[in-house]
């Protein structure tokens, strides 16, 4: 008997999907699956229902929601020898799509039924995980804007874009350490990805893999406005090397310091992070995550 586990954030994307007990039930065979379906209540409690299942001995946890709800799963069932499956019900989904799970519910649920399994790489911030990105600078202030919007949809982040873009002004040196060298930058946007989409079908990084072993990286340094909506089109039409001033390259690991400022405005996996510390330390574990694709 195979126990499955569901934990279902429920104001996910637009809030609206239908994912409850009674209809899961319909997709597994009493006689070979014991279901469980859990809801989560606020942030940081996919955490907790996570621990419970896997105290309770599930076989399989499915974390039913966005990349932020398959953060909070993930990050507990890292290193673990329990899959992770997905049914994407969030808004962005970025983690999803480049996994090839599709947002249908029915077909997500076939994909966990057919129960193929693949490790897959994890990202580090400090001792934070991601599995599909983080950002510092820009990146970090959308979704600041996006999360007091308090709705999760596609049009909610293009006005928390256009409010970044009217307002957003921080300049700060920090110190990028890579391959031992400090370079000194006053940084747009640092973004850092593991996987090839943001969500929405943007990119920024279309050539990542979540089995590389390795993060890609994007560095822009500040620009104008004009420049700005360049790099937004870059994004849109998944071409970052259009845009001349941003420099990317792959690393398994490099670290971060502030020279100024007295915090960084983070997001990790499309939820707002501020980080006092004054440096941080970004690396890879190599497939240290079991996933059903
Ligand atoms: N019952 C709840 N009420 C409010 N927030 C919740 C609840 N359950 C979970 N959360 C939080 O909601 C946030 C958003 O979840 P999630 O990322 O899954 O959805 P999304 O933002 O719509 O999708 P995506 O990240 O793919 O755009 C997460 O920080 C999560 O911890």
């Amino acid at each position: 008997m195979t126990q499955i586990h569901f934990i279902v954030n429920p104001i996910s994307g637009n809030g609206k999907h239908r994912l409850s007990e009674a209809f899961l039930e319909d997709f597994f065979d009493v006689n070979h699956y014991t279901l469980k379906v859990k809801f989560s209540n606020h942030r940081g409690h996919a955490i907790t229902l996570t621990k419970a299942s896997i105290a309770d001995g599930a076989n399989i946890i499915v974390a039913c929601g966005g990349d932020g709800t398959i953060n909070e799963v993930a990050s507990t069932l890292v290193g673990k020898n329990i899959p992770l499956g997905i049914i994407p019900v969030g808004s962005g989904n970025g983690l999803a799509s480049n996994l090839n799970i599709p947002q249908d519910i029915n077909k997500a649920i076939n994909i966990i039924l057919k129960n193929a399994q693949t490790w897959i790489d994890v990202g580090c911030l400090n001792n934070q995980y991601f599995f599909s990105n983080m950002g510092f600078g820009f990146d970090g202030n959308v979704i600041k804007n996006y999360e007091a919007s308090e709705h999760r949809t596609l049009y909610c982040y293009l006005k928390a874009s256009i409010k970044s873009f009217r307002n957003y002004n921080k300049k700060e040196t920090i110190s990028v350490k890579i391959n031992d060298k400090d370079v000194l930058i006053n940084p747009f946007l640092i973004f850092i990805s593991n996987s090839n989409e943001m969500g929405y079908n943007v990119s920024l990084t279309p050539k990542a893999s979540l089995q590389d072993g390795l993060l890609d990286v994007v560095i822009v340094p500040q620009i104008s406005k004009a420049k700005m909506l360049l790099f937004c089109l870059s994004m849109l039409f998944r071409k970052p090397d259009f845009f001349k001033e941003s420099s990317c390259f792959q690393t398994k690991s490099f670290k971060i310091k502030r020279i100024e400022g007295d915090c960084f405005e983070t997001q990790i996996d499309g939820e707002f992070l501020k980080i006092e510390t004054v440096s941080v330390a970004i690396s890879v574990k190599s497939k240290a995550l079991v996933v059903i694709a």
